[in-house]
């Protein structure tokens, strides 16, 4: 995918576009020094990344006054969504020198953002109204990260691949959830989990 066809897709302005061809540039550069994303990706980082993580932004309520991402990496989703306008983006990445990757890019475009360069269990409930994480971690696992960060009332969106449907299985004893399975627009075997009303205990049968 171009650049071209990912501002078609996303419909993003061409502010947004120059911010976000900005933060490619970055990726492009800071990938030669340190292994922000999987090398194989690179050559369809419009796709592969931004548009995977451009996908959640109509899936953010309106009302939603805080958004946080678990695990970032080299910002996807959660620093895409906040260069593209969702409200104040709280990024939590443990690795340091990718931290520094996400303080230059916010920089560079001119993103507020809010890091925290710790561990996801060391950081104090954030009251998020959304959570968001990719390729963190199985679901049973992202919820026991999540459930401390939800405001009341608040949802998580987490982008799956082809094993959503085994990690939903395998959250049933633990989770009570019923998520909303959202055809992923980047992989046609992926799904955007949109989880409402996180509860712990055992699934309906
Ligand atoms: C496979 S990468 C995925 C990054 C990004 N979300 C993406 O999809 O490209 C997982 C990231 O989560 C971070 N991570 C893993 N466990 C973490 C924890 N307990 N607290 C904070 N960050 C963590 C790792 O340092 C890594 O950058």
């Amino acid at each position: 995918m171009t650049p071209e066809e990912f501002n078609t897709k996303s419909g993003v302005s061409r502010e947004t576009q120059e911010r976000l061809r900005l933060y490619a540039d970055l990726l492009v550069k800071w990938q030669a020094r340190i292994n922000l994303v999987g090398p194989d990706t690179l050559p369809d980082l419009w796709s592969r990344h931004f548009l995977d993580s451009a996908q959640l932004l109509p899936l953010i309520p309106a009302s939603a006054r805080r958004v946080v991402d678990l695990g970032s990496g080299a910002g996807f989703p959660g620093l895409v969504l906040a260069v593209m306008g969702a409200p104040d983006v709280h990024l939590v990445e443990s690795d340091s020198r990718k931290c520094a990757f996400l303080r230059e890019v916010a920089r560079v475009t001119a993103t507020p953002v809010t890091l925290h360069n710790k561990r996801i269990e060391q950081v104090p409930g954030l009251g998020a109204d959304v959570v968001t994480a990719r390729a963190l971690a199985p679901l049973a696992k992202l919820l026991d990260w999540a459930e401390p960060h939800l405001a009341p009332g608040g949802c998580c969106l987490f982008l799956k691949g082809r094993g959503a449907e085994d990690e939903l299985t395998a959250t049933a004893k633990e989770w009570n959830i019923t998520p909303r399975r959202v055809s992923s627009v980047t992989d046609p075997a992926g799904l955007v989990l949109q989880i409402e009303e996180v509860r712990r205990g055992r699934a309906e049968p």
